[in-house]
């Protein structure tokens, strides 16, 4: 069992339905989650997880939210080293930078040293297809289950296999 942190922002609730889809399912397969907004929280609480789920909406042609603005700098001084990370979001595809906090959430958590499990998960506003919900589902399979393939130790060096849930 993992302990997974997944925290979001989400203005209008697009991006907090994709975390609660995710919750469930990162639970199903018996990791111990951790849900909360981002402004709730500090940088340094990040690496008190074996990993890290975090979603943020795209604002202003590819910017990210004002509310993920502070922890998205704190962020650039910590050691994110061992620490399993993905990130999703929900936007919009009439705008040329579609979900790009996404992106950037991406190349600033792996430039700490974190390790990306998987691309980033997008979804058009809020998910609503059965197409989005498998994508959703999946993405939080991908994740969950790398926690019970391999385990990684301080430095990012794989240790051991675990058994499968
Ligand atoms: C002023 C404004 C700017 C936006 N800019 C972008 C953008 O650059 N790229 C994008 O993909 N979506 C953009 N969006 C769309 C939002 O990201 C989208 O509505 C999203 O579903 C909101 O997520 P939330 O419900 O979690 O707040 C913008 C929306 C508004 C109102």
């Amino acid at each position: 069992m993992a302990n997974i942190l997944i925290t979001f922002a989400s203005m209008s609730g697009n991006t907090e339905e994709m975390a609660d889809l995710l919750k469930a399912d990162i639970e199903k397969h018996g990791h111990e989650v951790t849900f909360e907004e981002l402004d709730e929280l500090s940088a340094h609480d990040l690496v008190q997880y074996d990993g890290l789920l975090l979603g943020s909406y795209t604002w202003n042609d590819g910017d990210l939210p004002y509310e993920a603005e502070d922890i998205y700098e704190e962020i650039e001084d910590l050691d994110l080293t061992g620490i399993k990370v993905a990130v999703f979001g929900s936007g919009d595809t009439n705008y040329p930078l579609f979900c790009e906090a996404v992106h950037t959430f991406e190349k600033q958590l792996t430039s700490s040293g974190a390790t990306l499990v998987q691309d980033g998960l997008k979804i058009e506003m809020a998910p609503t297809s059965d197409e989005d919900f498998e994508k959703i589902s999946a993405f939080g399979d991908t994740f969950a289950t790398f926690f019970n393939t391999v385990t990684y130790n301080s430095l990012g060096r794989r240790t051991k296999a675990q058994a499968t849930v």
